[in-house]
Parts: C-alpha cells; structure tokens; sequence
C-alpha cells in the first residue's frame, strides 16, 4: 500500500536503524520492531511465517540502509538524504507483494520479493552515492570559494597575496593522500572506477563521505593555506602595526612573487610599468638596494648632527637597525630581497670605508675624466680644456666608512621605521606613538594618497607602486628648524635672468615648481613624491637651499660644473645636483652657457630628458636640482660591451630614445649641439635620459603640418619581413634587414598578415605629420665635441638644427662600432677627416645594411641633403632601421639591458664653505665653444 510507504517509514525506519546501530544484530532489530509494533510489521502479523520473513527481509532492509545512513549521514542532508532513506525501503517494499500488502505472499514470491528488494537496494546504494557525491563536491566548491573568499579578504590589499593563496588553495582542495587512505577501506567494485580518474572523481567515490570527512581531507591542507594566509597576513598585521602607513602598501611587500609572473612590468619605465618577469624581479631587488642605501643616507642621527651643525652639507653616519630580528614578520620574498639589498649594502660599506677621496675618484668611473682615461693614453685624444686637479678630501672618512659598515636591514623596525616599498619613504612607527613630526604624518598622507590612487588604478598597482618606488621617496623626517637663515633671504630676493642678480638671487624656477601644486608643473613626473619633498621642505622652512641636502657622492664634472648625488634631507628623495661657481663662471665667460642650461631645463618634460626639480643659488653656487640618473652613461656602458660595442638591436633601442628626446628638444627650439654617450644617463629603469645643455642654441620654431602629397619622399624601403610600424610591441624583433632568402618560409596566414601590417604601416605613413624642425635656426657659435661636430660648423658656414642628426649619426656609429668615424690621430685630423674624408664602414662588426643606410644618410656632410634636415625626426623615424618599433610605446619597452647601480658613496664635506673645493671643472672629450660673431 502507498500509503504505508514516504515519510511514516522512513521515519520509522530511522528511529530503527538507530536501534540496529546500537544493538548490532539482525534479532535484537527484529525483537526491536515487533516490541515498537511498528505498523509495517502488524502489517504481516497474521502469518507467522510470512511475519518472520517479513521481519527477516525487514531487518535486512534495514542492515542494509543502516550502512547507508551511517555513512552517509553526516554528508546527505535534506531530499537527498529522505530520498536515500526512502529508497532502499520505499523501492523494495511495493514492489515485493508481502510487503505493504494484506495479501498473503508465497515464499517464492517472498524471496523474489526479496531479490528484486536487494538489487533495488544496491541501485539505491548507487544512486546514494552519486547524490552524496554531487553535494560533497559542491561543498568543496563552497569551501574552495570560502577560502577563496578569506584568502581575498586577507589579502585585500595584496593582490599577489591572493595569487599565493590560490595556488595553495588549488592545492588543498585535492588531498591525495588523505583520499587514497580513505579508498582503501571501501569496497573493490565502489572504488575502482572512481579512483582511476582525478582526484575529483576520487570525492566522488562513493565513500559517503560527509562533509566532516572531506573536512577531515582537507584539513591538514586546507591548514596549511590557513597558516600561510595567517603568517602572511600576521606579518601585515605587525606591519600594519609598526605603521599605519604600511597598510596601504602591504601589497608591496609581496609584490616581489607577483611580479614575478607578470609580464612587462614595472621594469621599463616603473611609470609605464612593462616589463618582463626577470627584468621586474631585478629592478624591485635594485629598487630595494637602492632604497637601502638611501634609507642609510637618511639615517636620523646623520640628520640630528647635520641640523645640530647647520650644516648644507655634512658627513654621514649611519646607525645600526634592528630590522633583522623583526625579519620573521617580512613575506619571505621581501626578506630575500632585503637580505640581498642588506649584502649588498654590507658591501657597500666596505666600498665606503676607502677614504672620501678615493670614494670621489672611484664615483668619478662613471664621469667624463675617469672615462676617458684609456684614451688619454692614446696618441691624439682630445684633452679637456679647463680641468681642476679633483679634490681630494678624507675628512671624517672613517667615521663614515664605519657607521655604513653598521648597517644591516633597510627595514628599521626597531627604530618604528619601515622602508615603504612602494615609495621608499622612511614610515615611522606611528601607532605606537614614537613619530612626534609633522612630515611623518605628510609622509602618511602622501604614501595614502599615492597608495589609493595606485588601489584605484586597477592592474596598473602594481607597475606604479614599482615606478613610484624607483621615482619617488616622501619625506618623513622632521624638519631642520634652525635653516632659516641667510638663504632664506636668498630666496626672497628671487632674480629671474640678470648675470648681476644670478649670483645673489635664489629660484626662479623653484617658485614655478612649487607654487601652487604640489606636483610641480612636470605632468610627466606629476606623480613624482620629490615634488612633495621639496613642497614640504621649502613649506616648511620657507626656502629650500644647500643646507637641506646631504652630499652623497660626487658623480662627474663637467666644463661648468660638478654634479653631485644628494640627498634632501630628512627625506629618502636622492637628486643629482648640478653646483656651479658663479665667480668662476664669471671668469671663464661661462655665465650664459650655465644660464641656458638653466632656462632649458625649465621648460623640459619629457621622459628621456632631465626633470629640473628646483633651482636655487647659496654663497655664490648656482644650483640645480635635477633627477638623478644611477645608470651611468652610455660611454661607460659601451665600454662594457664586449668588443666595445652594442649589439644593433641595443644600439637602435638607445638611440630610438635619443631620437624622441632630440625631437621634443627641436619642437621647443632647442637645437642640442652637444649629443654624445657621455651625455647619455642610463636611468634606474634602464631608459635614457639626455643631459647636458650648456651648449644648445635656443631658437624659435614654428611646427608645420605636413599632409601626406608632401610626404612622398619616404625612404626606400629594404626587402624584409618587417614592414610595417603598427606592431604593438615597441621591440619586436622583426629584422627589416632579413634577407628574404633566409626568412623562415611563411605560413599563408603570416604572410597575409604581414601584408596588412604593411598596409597599415602605408597609410600611417600617409598620414599628415606634425614637424617641428627649426630649419631656419643659425649659428656660428663653433661648439661641440671635436669628434662629433658637423663639416659645417667647422667650416664656420653656420648651422642650424641639422647638426644634431650629423651627430646623431656619429653617434649611432660610435655605438654600433666602438668608435667614431672620423676620428684622427689629433684634433686637427679629426676635424680635418669630418670636412673631407668620405664616410668608410669597419668590415667588423657587422652591422646591418639598415643602419648602414641611415648613418650614411645622417652623414651626409651637406647640411641641406641630410636625412632630417627639412622634416626633423618625423624622417629619420621612418627610415628602414626603425621599421617594427612602436615609437609611442617605446617608454614602455623593456630596455636592453639594466644598468649596474654605482654605489652610493659619500663625500665627507665638512662644511657648506668647503662647497668651492669640490667645483671642479673639466671636459673628457674637449668641448669647444668660441662664439664667433
Ligand atoms: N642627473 C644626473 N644623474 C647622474 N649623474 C649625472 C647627472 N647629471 C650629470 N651627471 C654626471 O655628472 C657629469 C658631469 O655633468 P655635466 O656633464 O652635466 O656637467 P657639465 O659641466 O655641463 O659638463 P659639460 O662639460 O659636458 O658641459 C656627467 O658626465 C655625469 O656623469
């Protein structure tokens, strides 16, 4: 009868089989159900012996679906569970006649009843499984998606914490071992088909098991992941409790992992964040060396002793931190980074401890006169005009050498400092109460503000967390309360361009700078946090002069100048100031070269050019505040080359660059004049930067829009498979310049799509194009480098804007060579060779015909039929050489190689007033500038 079976039964069948759980035995379950009189049992009452078969298929039955229910108990729940219940009782009994009936069944029948009730049985066995299943999968799945859920809570701010995370998470959902020890104690024909297949199928077994079962499986994996999310996220919380600050940029600790798998990243310009994964774990390292040496030079005592001396300039010392014993909290990827940046910077030390002096000469590797110290030894080379014997100072060497020694973490811990990695600013402990100074609470809002506009950016965090740490480092320190003094006064008699009042007057461009906007006027580096450092200084002290820089290092000198790295005080901001000898100027005649560098800088925004960041005069030294290049410069780099000279693929990389920096000068009406390696700066990123313009002629220009009926003359175009610019990929390596004989034999897909590449690339090159070539610029001034001079400034013909695309010729030979082509055993020779000697090509090394052609092109010792001269660089950027380069996107492209970071060596000065001795003045390559009309 139907109505006998569904909920009745299965309840009644329940409360049985607890019974028979707990009794064990088919009688005690017989005896059970006939004292319960349970009504399926009054059912066959009459009939004993149909009674006691009833009972015995009854307890059978009910064996049978206690092992069902045990074990699947705890993982079935709601309809599954009745359903499984339901069916090993529900299916048997309508279908066998004794059962649910008052007629009476024969034995025959009661045993058929009794067979077709087991296979029932054993297909509701199996249809338990599969719903026992279904529903333990979907838990993993819910599990999975809670730790997904906590995991993505816990690292809610990190996002590469996420990736670790998942990875575990991915791995605890699949517990091998724990499930084959499980399999092994069920039945053969239950687990073979299962256990053959994955790891899922193997939950699918039916094993019954429950949720507490899979929670077993799990959860010496899933505590794993648990304990890495927690000591992860316990390291954040310390962290978060060392500072406040550090919250925001928790996901910079662990960005190291992230961006290992990241492609194209941070290490192009950290700005445009591309770069590969190798390139992206090299540059954070040499972010973090870099952030190390600069969390050394900013050492608070360092701080205290300079502002207990008033001093612009004073020796460093360093104190020991206590960042190692705190290293247990750091994700193990900073704590690899850091104990790499912490020995590098224990070798550091050891570099510093040679007395200042030698620190000096061996900073100067990368300068002009160090440089060109193998070519002095040959016959002919260019000697500089004006070179100062290079002081020497070794004040306070020791000390210096000593206190760097003692440095062995960026991470100040200890001190309630951490070195934040997204900015590198110094973060003071400020839960903990120990930060009383104003700027901490700048550097907080600064890191905040940098850190929330990075969250809010998107994918981008992570490349602009990682351009942020190699560009910008906020300020923290407090401030030096007793600087105001006489340069403030400076500073309020500001002189914009008189010779007379440069040498009294302060700023002119640090008003530009700083007035008004906190990001200075350089929408490239608005972003830049040194903008926010010399904001808050200048703010502060109402002024920014030498006293609030520390010298570091010197790194070069020039005809003008010396250069110095420096860093602002109470700050991790690094600079490369430019300091200049007004009365030696003045004696040399140098005034207005030092003044046109100077008005020039002020107007750049470019990526490839120098970002003035403040200029100021102090006691008669003009200086210029300006990015610091850790790089080098080219010459150095191509020395290092094997052979001495760059493979074309780097050479066309640097000088793509140039050409973009050059173009931009020429749209301004700078004509350059002076380009060579030496004036190339390799930035930290491994891009360009273009130096140096105390020698460029100011002009006016007027841009022109070329439409494409003007624009016929494209040059001739070189049979290759590359010949389209629309590539995406900045670099791709298509070589124009393969010979077709050798291409690999093309797929007719590939071949289609090079010719829309092509196409593409025709109708770009139809396309009307801006110019903005001073073409009507002159001089006579007789400048540059004797080497790299056009015919027709040496001729005294006067020249115009295509002398830059002479020396970008030279140029481009001299890295695709190792020297330059007209190169004589003297100055006389040299410039003998340039007017007359006609363009020759070394047989070694081999370069290709497209560079061939453009430097010949470039050479053409006729200014008028020179490649550039009537459309600038929009010209030489179409030219064979360069086909396959994305010009835009060339700032993200990975540079060819990273520059080795200099060290950060000090310059013990022992006072502002010492500043004269180290102006030191020289040329490598001799530079001429006789004004001739
Ligand atoms: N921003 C910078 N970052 C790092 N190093 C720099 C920077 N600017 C200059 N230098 C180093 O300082 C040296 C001298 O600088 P610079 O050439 O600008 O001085 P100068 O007096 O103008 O020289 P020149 O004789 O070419 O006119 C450079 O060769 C370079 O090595």
């Amino acid at each position: 009868m139907g109505s006998f079976s569904g909920i009745c039964e299965i309840v009644e069948a329940k409360e049985e089989l607890n019974s028979v759980q707990n009794s064990n035995g088919i009688h005690q379950a017989i005896s059970q159900d006939k004292s319960r009189k349970s009504p399926f049992l009054k059912l066959g009452s009459d009939d004993s012996l149909e009674d006691d078969i009833n009972n015995l298929f009854k307890a059978i039955n009910i064996k049978t679906s206690s092992k069902v229910l045990s074990l699947s108990d705890q993982a079935v729940t709601g309809p599954t569970r009745k359903n499984a219940l339901k069916k090993p009782i529900g299916v048997g009994l309508p279908r066998s006649p004794g059962f649910g009936s008052l007629e009476p069944v024969s034995l025959k029948q009661a045993l058929r009843g009794l067979c077709i009730s087991q296979a029932s049985e054993m297909a509701a066995m199996k249809r338990l499984s599969k719903a026992a299943c279904s529903p333990r999968v979907s838990e993993a799945g819910k599990i999975a998606s809670l730790y997904r859920s906590v995991v993505v809570e816990a690292g809610e701010s990190s996002g590469s914490l996420n990736e670790v995370n998942r990875g575990g998470l991915g791995i605890s959902l699949m517990p091998k071992e724990s499930t084959s020890k499980s399999s092994e104690k069920l039945p053969q024909y239950l687990l073979a088909p299962k256990m053959k297949s994955s790891n899922q199928s193997a939950h699918s077994s039916p094993r019954f098991a429950g949720s507490a079962l899979i929670k077993n499986e799990i959860t010496p994996v899933t505590r794993e992941v648990w304990n890495q999310t927690l000591k992860t996220k316990s390291a954040q919380d310390k962290k978060h409790a060392t500072s406040p600050i550090s919250s925001q940029n928790s996901g910079d600790y662990i960005l190291v992992p992230r961006m290992k798998m990241s492609n194209r990243s941070a290490s192009s310009s950290p700005r445009f964040a591309l770069a590969t994964t190798d390139n992206s774990t090299r540059s954070t390292l040499r972010k973090n060396e870099v952030s190390t040496s600069t969390k050394v030079s900013s050492s608070t005592p360092s701080e205290l002793l300079h502002e207990e001396k008033h001093l612009g300039i004073s020796s460093l010392s360093c104190r020991s931190t206590g960042g190692t014993a705190e290293l247990g909290n750091i994700p193990a990827s900073v704590r690899v980074g850091n104990k790499v940046s912490a020995t590098k910077l224990r070798q550091k030390g050891r570099l510093q401890s040679l007395p200042s002096s030698s620190n000096a000469i061996k900073s100067n590797k990368g300068s002009k006169s160090t440089r060109n110290a193998p070519d002095l030894a040959k016959p002919g080379k260019n000697k500089p005009i004006v070179k100062n014997n290079l002081k020497k100072d070794s004040t306070s060497a020791g000390s210096t050498s000593n206190t760097r020694n003692e440095i062995t973490s960026p991470l100040d811990l200890a001190n309630g400092q951490l070195l934040c990695q997204r900015c590198h600013c110094t973060l003071t402990n400020m839960r903990n109460g120990t930060s009383r100074d104003p700027p901490a609470s700048n550097c907080a809002s600064v890191c905040a503000e940098v850190s929330s506009s990075n969250m809010n950016s998107g994918a981008s965090k992570p490349e602009l967390a990682s351009n942020n740490s190699s560009k910008s480092r906020a300020m923290v320190e407090k401030p030096n309360k007793n600087s105001k003094t006489g340069e403030k006064r400076h500073f309020s008699q500001s002189s914009k361009s008189s010779l007379g009042e440069y040498s009294r007057s302060t700023s002119i461009s640090e008003e530009s700078n700083l007035t008004g906007s906190s990001c200075g006027n350089r929408p490239h580096m608005s972003k830049d946090l040194r903008w926010e450092a010399i904001h808050h200084v200048r703010k502060h002290d109402g002024f920014i002069g030498l006293r609030h820089f520390n010298l570091l290092k010197k790194l070069g000198f020039g005809d003008i100048g010396t250069v110095y790295l420096a860093e602002l005080i109470g700050t991790n901001c690094l600079f490369a100031i430019k300091v200049m000898d007004n009365e030696f100027l003045a004696r040399r005649k140098k005034m207005s070269r030092a003044q046109t560098e100077r008005e020039i800088l002020r107007i750049l925004d470019h990526p490839f050019l120098p970002t003035l960041f403040v200029q100021f005069t102090s006691d008669n030294l003009s200086c210029l505040v300006m990015e610091y290049c850790p790089g080098g410069d080219l010459h150095v780099l191509r020395q290092k080359q094997p052979g001495r000279y760059f493979l074309e693929q780097t050479a066309r990389f640097y000088v793509a660059e140039v050409l973009l920096a050059l173009e931009y000068l020429h749209m301004l009406g700078v004509i350059y004049r002076d380009l060579k390696p030496e004036n190339i700066l390799v930035r930290e990123d491994g891009h360009i930067m273009l130096t140096d313009f105390d020698l460029s002629l100011r002009c006016t220009v007027s841009p022109t829009l070329l439409k494409s009926s003007s624009l016929s003359m494209d040059p001739p175009k070189m049979s290759g498979p590359c010949t389209g610019s629309s590539c995406i990929d900045p670099f791709c390596i298509e070589p124009s310049y393969q010979v077709a004989c050798f291409s690999p034999r093309l797929l007719p897909a590939a071949a289609k799509a090079r010719k829309l590449k092509a196409e593409l690339a025709a109708k770009v090159r139809s396309l009307p194009q801006l110019v903005a070539e001073p073409t009507d610029a002159r001089s006579n001034s007789f400048v540059g480098t004797h080497e790299y001079l056009a015919p027709e400034i040496i001729k005294g013909e006067g020249h115009g804007s295509a002398v830059d695309w002479w020396t970008f010729g030279i140029f481009l030979y001299e890295l695709l060579y190792g020297r330059t082509p007209f190169k004589g055993s003297g100055n006389e020779e040299t410039l003998a060779n340039v007017v007359l000697q006609t363009l020759m090509f070394p047989e070694s090394p081999l370069v290709s015909f497209q560079a061939r052609d453009l430097i010949q092109g470039l050479l053409v010792k006729e200014p008028e039929n020179r490649l550039g001269s009537e459309r600038g660089a929009a010209e030489i950027k179409q030219h064979p050489f360069f086909d396959g380069l994305n010009w835009a996107l060339i700032r993200c492209a990975i540079p060819p190689q990273l520059p080795d970071f200099c060290d950060v060596g000090i310059v013990n000065v022992a006072s502002q007033e010492m500043w004269g001795k180290y102006l030191e003045c020289g040329a490598a390559r001799e530079h001429l500038e006789f004004e001739l009309f």
